[in-house]
């Protein structure tokens, strides 16, 4: 197993309400090891500091203490340029409206600078086709769905060809159809990538991250710890009624009850 980002002895708290001289403390030496080309979900409630987690990840958040925010064995706080290898998927699509589906992929290839630029339309073509959105990806955000939207996101992370993608809830507030549509897209993407990227996705969903990780990280009401970690070794595409799916998801019902006294 290789690391590909690995969290040392991390402290974060944030400033408590405003007059008083308290603070939130989220992480306290908080450790995380993610594997390479792993599709690692991290699984919490709600506040328990996930998207603060891969703020930190990518450089955005500062954390209070931290003995080391390691990428590729090298250090971001001495080497900040390493979070060009990463893509942000957000909740909702956050697509520029006066840009059409391509033209807002084209946009990131531009602001990172991926070289080589005559390569630029021949990804776009492919990640579109990837994602079933060849013949809308000339379409603009407002005529197209939902669905359609949050795929065109995927795109323009994916067509960076980042190493990490960090994803954080991106399915939270589509339909449940829909949902399960964009995980089967995501799952066939992430593993039909001649170079496995690694996935560090978000959600406080058990069935999603059930459907999808190969390994789980989940997390406890902050102060934040590791209540269990697992590998789950079953084949895509899982279906929701199998043994296994449904045995992992009562493992993951039991660990919260148990070790975060939070029953579902
Ligand atoms: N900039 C900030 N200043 C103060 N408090 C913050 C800040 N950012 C996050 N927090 C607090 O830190 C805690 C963790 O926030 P975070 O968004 O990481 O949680 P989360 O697990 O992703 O939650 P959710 O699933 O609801 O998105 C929350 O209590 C939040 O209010």
């Amino acid at each position: 197993m290789t690391t590909k980002v690995s969290l040392e002895d991390i402290d974060l708290s944030f400033p408590g309400p405003a007059g008083s001289d308290t603070r939130k403390v989220i992480y306290e030496n908080f450790s995380l090891q993610i594997e390479e080309g792993s599709f690692t979900v991290l699984l919490g409630p709600s506040g328990c500091g996930k998207s603060t987690l891969l703020n930190i990840i990518n450089g955005l958040l500062k954390p209070t203490r931290a003995g080391g925010i390691v990428i590729d064995g090298e250090d971001l706080r001495r080497k900040p340029d390493l979070s060009r290898q990463m893509a942000y998927v957000f909740q909702g699509p956050r697509l520029l409206r006066w840009k059409t589906l391509a033209q807002n992929a084209r946009f990131g290839l531009k602001g990172l600078g991926v070289q080589p630029k005559a390569k630029w339309d021949e990804l776009i073509e492919k990640y579109f086709t990837a994602v079933g959105l060849r013949d809308a990806m000339h379409l603009y955000p407002h005529q197209v769905s939902g669905g359609m939207r949050q795929r065109a996101s995927i795109v323009r992370a994916w067509v960076n060809e980042p190493q990490i993608l960090l994803m954080d809830e991106p399915f939270s507030h589509l339909d449940e159809i829909t949902a399960a549509e964009m995980r089967r897209i995501l799952i066939d993407l992430w593993a039909s990538e001649e170079t496995k990227r690694t996935i560090v996705f978000v959600t406080h969903d058990i069935s999603e991250a059930a459907q999808l990780a190969t390994d789980i990280v989940m997390l406890t009401p902050a102060p934040s710890s590791i209540c269990l970690r697992r590998k789950v070794d079953l084949a895509w595409p899982r279906q929701l009624d199998s043994d296994e799916v449904i045995g992992l998801e009562k493992e993951l019902r039991h660990a919260f009850a148990e070790r975060a006294g939070i029953r579902f």
